[in-house]
């Protein structure tokens, strides 16, 4: 292929319909491009690029379920098995309506450098569907779970493919699956991670992501001789990833004044305390309501259908979902003088916003290194499931923290700029490309 363009044209045009995977493909393709033609040769001459844009297999089947009032329901369930060059394929499962083909081949094309990065044996998946959870009655969930696993435990197994959470999955989909595959197989196998700490679980798993992303924005800061302590943090999102980085950030000392979810955000200027945040896990984990009702039982100003990209910061962490904080956002973050941005969500920033970021040469830690610290504690759990032993929490802990440590030496290392700053979009893709394409190029043509 002659440039990075025509590899992008022939991209889009094998599979016209899918622009978040076509924006996945071009950022790597982007600042892979010039380094593959400076000392990669051997990669272009095998192809490895155009094969790994080509998932192995591509699993699509209906899931037929009973809902309350005894009506039948159909939703379209998918497992992407993206690559798997390096270890068994490793991702989550999103159950959200937007789920499509696109949006998952995006999140499994990002998985494969991801794991990479972590420095543990996980090739890269991802699956899901296009179920809504929201106002579904848990014996709902649990119907959906259990004839979306009856078909997709064929297709996974612990040294195969073992999916885990995402937008829409947290413990309790995972427990009902899990329970459909052991009935199904009869087996207990590692065959999910994310799992309850009574049956397979590894502690720290639902804290990763979130803790993960914030030890990255440490090291990130720590180049510039910055903490993390005393700054004003501003999140999105209040889900899994958001709360445990809200945690993490307020035992370390800054300010968290946003979350948002889906309807709007709220701003709270005197800080989330511990308190506060435990509020929002009980009303997002156990009532599974709005963050709304937070604005009115503390009192603070609450933005219906707005993001919190405006409200000024040191430090900005977007955890809700892709293209979610866009051009116009990235402006009013830098004219804000925001320092860090640290994707905590998968590709939350749109294309021109990490161009606009990049090009101010602020703090920019991608999704694919920022937050594999969730898959990284997944890989962790597999290797507890394989010893049938339990690791204490300051153990798993202690392991995060040193693979969080290792991937952003593995992105300084690649990411270097001329003048001493750190790309770390290059830095990531370099880094977690060399291993794959090594074990690609080892095991022939595939
Ligand atoms: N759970 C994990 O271990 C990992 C998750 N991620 C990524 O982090 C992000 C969040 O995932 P989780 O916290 O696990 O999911 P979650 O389901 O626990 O929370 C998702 C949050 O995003 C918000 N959200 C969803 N769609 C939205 C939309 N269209 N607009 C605004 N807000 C929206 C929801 O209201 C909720 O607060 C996703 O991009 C996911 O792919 C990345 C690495 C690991
Ligand atoms: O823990 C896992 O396997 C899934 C994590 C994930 O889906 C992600 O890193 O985006």
């Amino acid at each position: 292929m002659t440039s990075a363009e025509a590899f992008m044209d022939r991209v889009r045009s094998r599979d016209p319909n899918e622009p978040e995977f076509h924006q996945a493909v071009a950022e790597v393709v982007e600042s892979l491009w010039p380094w593959l033609h400076r000392e990669g040769q051997r990669y272009l001459d095998a192809q490895i690029l155009e094969r790994l844009v080509e998932p192995e297999r591509v699993v699509s089947f209906r899931i037929a379920w009973v809902d309350d009032a005894g009506k039948i329901q159909v939703n379209r369930g998918y497992r992407i098995q993206m690559n798997g060059a390096i270890g068994p394929y490793k991702g989550g499962l999103r159950f959200h309506p937007t789920v499509t083909l696109s949006v998952l081949k995006f999140l499994a094309f990002e998985q494969v450098f991801k794991n990479s990065l972590t420095t543990l044996a996980m090739g890269g998946g991802k699956g899901g569907a296009d179920f809504d959870p929201k106002r579904k009655s848990d014996a709902e969930v649990m119907r959906f779970c259990q004839s979306f696993m009856t078909e997709l435990q064929r297709h996974i197994g612990p040294d195969t493919d073992v999916p885990a959470g995402d937008i829409g999955v947290g413990g309790r989909e995972i427990g009902y699956m899990f329970g459909q595959y052991r009935r199904l197989r009869h087996r207990f196998d590692g065959v999910l991670t994310g799992k309850g700490p009574e049956w397979g679980g590894s502690l720290i798993r639902p804290e990763a992501t979130g803790y993960g992303a914030i030890y990255f924005a440490q090291e990130m800061l720590a180049t510039q001789g910055q903490r993390i302590q005393d700054k004003t943090v501003i999140i999105s999102g209040s889900g899994n990833v958001a709360q445990f980085a809200a945690e993490k950030c307020i035992a370390l000392g800054a300010k968290v004044v946003t979350m948002s979810d889906s309807s709007g955000f709220i701003h709270d200027p005197a800080g989330i305390d511990s308190e506060k945040l435990a509020w929002i896990m009980e009303l997002k984990n156990v009532r599974r309501e709005r963050l709304k009702e937070y604005a009115e039982h503390f009192g603070v100003e609450y933005y219906p259908g707005q993001r919190p990209w405006a409200i000024p910061c040191h430090v900005a962490v977007p955890c809700a979902t892709q293209n979610e904080l866009d051009s116009d956002d990235a402006k009013q973050l830098l004219d804000n003088h925001c320092m860090c941005v640290v994707e905590g969500a998968n590709m939350p920033l749109t294309t021109k916003a990490v161009a606009q970021l990049q090009s101010h040469k602020i703090l920019f830690g991608p999704g694919k290194a920022a937050n594999a610290g969730g898959v990284a504690t997944s890989g962790l759990e597999m290797a507890q499931n394989s010893q049938r032993m339990y690791w204490s929490r300051e153990r798993v802990d202690g392991e995060l923290h040193t693979i969080m440590r290792k991937i952003h030496a593995a992105c300084c290392e690649h990411g270097q700029r001329p003048d001493g700053s750190i790309d770390y979009v290059a830095g990531a893709n370099i880094a977690g490309f060399i291993k794959v394409a090594n074990a690609m190029l080892a095991q022939g043509c595939l």
